[in-house]
């Protein structure tokens, strides 16, 4: 569970990371036209302002590197950085915009690049917050340049490239609103298919559960048995033998005629509840049919599987039932035989049926062994 979080938390800031150098190759576009509009005396800067933009460049986002790599960006609410990151671009692309002149209109679009990067990782109102941010600034430097007057403009262009601007900024609102809406229509669908996977894989469960399961007494039913009972054969080693046990409770009707079949129930449950109590956890009881319990014991041989069914056969013999009066107890008789790894389990059962017809016929309350169990 803490791996698997470790894993998350590792992928997360890969995809960070991943997010940043994205970033740098912005920045990277951005030293370029630098480059060019000093080249070009388009700058109209000095030579030091010029590298400048190149020192905060770099010292922001190496800043913004090491809280990376190290985790100490995980100290904060949005880990990713955002909305500093998005705030450090505004205001560099401001001091940029301060310093060419000529060519203001064109770079002013790179507000718009800038706050891109905020379309899926910032709410609503953030997003509209850092955008009305980046308007403040372009005003900002338009009162500015019109006080100090660094270069030359006219208030009417600088307020209409201030309301293009204004405008693009609303349509890059309504397109992050669309995109962050059609990015939580996908997050639902998949939350919801991932609901429906779960739901169907516990119904699944559940009928394979049902049609293995015997409802009454919560014991492996008929076909189970059968099932499981062919596997272990299938595992069986040579020279290892499984116990099998075919038990009937003795006069069970009369437990139904007498006392109610609701009590019948109950000696089934607690016949149950007896069985597994006596077996170890490698063996297996399940209902055979109605009154009818099989018993497989893993590796076992014939004493084994005698003293096993003989305490089974004691403790139900002395157990009292609420439904019942205090003077009836339940009895059972069994027939054993012993499974070899070549053997026909078909066989083996008939044999063991066989078995139990003694036993009933000896009376009751007793077991009877297969002949063939002894060779
Ligand atoms: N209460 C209850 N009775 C069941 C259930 N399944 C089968 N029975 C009853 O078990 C009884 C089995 O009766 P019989 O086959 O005549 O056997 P018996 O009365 O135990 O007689 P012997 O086996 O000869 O000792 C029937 O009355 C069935 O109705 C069940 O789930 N609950």
């Amino acid at each position: 569970m803490i791996e698997r979080e470790f894993d998350r938390q590792a992928r997360d800031q890969a995809l960070r990371l991943q997010r940043f150098f994205l970033a740098q190759w912005v920045y990277g576009i951005t030293y370029v036209v630098i480059a060019v509009t000093w080249a070009t005396g388009a700058y109209i800067g000095s030579l030091g302002m010029a590298l400048s933009h190149y020192g905060f460049g770099v010292a922001t986002q190496a800043v913004f590197f090491v809280m990376f790599r190290t985790n100490f960006n995980l100290r904060f609410k949005d880990p990713s950085l955002t909305s500093p990151q998005i705030i450090v671009a505004l205001l560099l692309q401001t001091y940029l915009l301060a310093m060419v002149g000529p060519i203001r209109g064109i770079i002013l679009a790179a507000y718009c690049l800038i706050l891109l990067f905020g379309v899926f990782q910032l709410s609503r109102i953030a997003y509209l917050a850092h955008a009305a941010f980046a308007l403040a600034c372009y005003g900002g430097l338009i009162i500015l340049n019109q006080q100090l007057d660094i270069y030359p403009q006219t208030l009417s262009i600088a307020l209409l490239e201030w309301f293009v601007l204004a405008c693009f900024m609303l349509w890059l609102t309504i397109l992050g609103s669309y995109i962050r809406e059609l990015g939580e229509r996908l997050q639902r669908r998949h939350s919801t298919l991932q609901q429906h996977q779960q739901s169907l894989r516990s119904m699944m469960d559940e009928l394979q559960n049902l049609a293995t399961t015997d409802v009454l007494t919560g014991l492996p039913n008929r076909r189970h048995f059968l099932d499981e009972a062919q596997r272990r054969m299938t595992l069986q080693r040579d020279g290892q033998t499984l116990g099998l046990a075919l038990i009937d409770l003795d006069h069970f009707k009369r437990i139904n005629d007498l006392y109610g079949h609701s009590a019948g129930d109950e000696v089934l449950q607690g016949f149950a509840r007896i069985a597994r109590a006596n077996l170890r956890g490698e063996d297996m009881v399940a209902r055979f049919g109605g009154e009818e319990f099989v018993l497989l014991l893993s590796n076992c041989d014939l004493s084994s599987l005698q003293h096993c069914v003989e305490r089974i056969r004691l403790n139900l013999a002395r157990t009292s039932f609420p439904s019942l009066p205090d003077e009836v107890y339940c009895t059972l008789s069994a027939g054993l035989c012993l499974i070899q790894p070549e053997d026909s389990l078909e066989l083996r059962i008939s044999q063991a049926d066989e078995a139990l017809y003694r036993a009933k016929a000896g009376g009751r309350n007793c077991s009877q062994t297969h002949q063939d169990a002894y060779a």
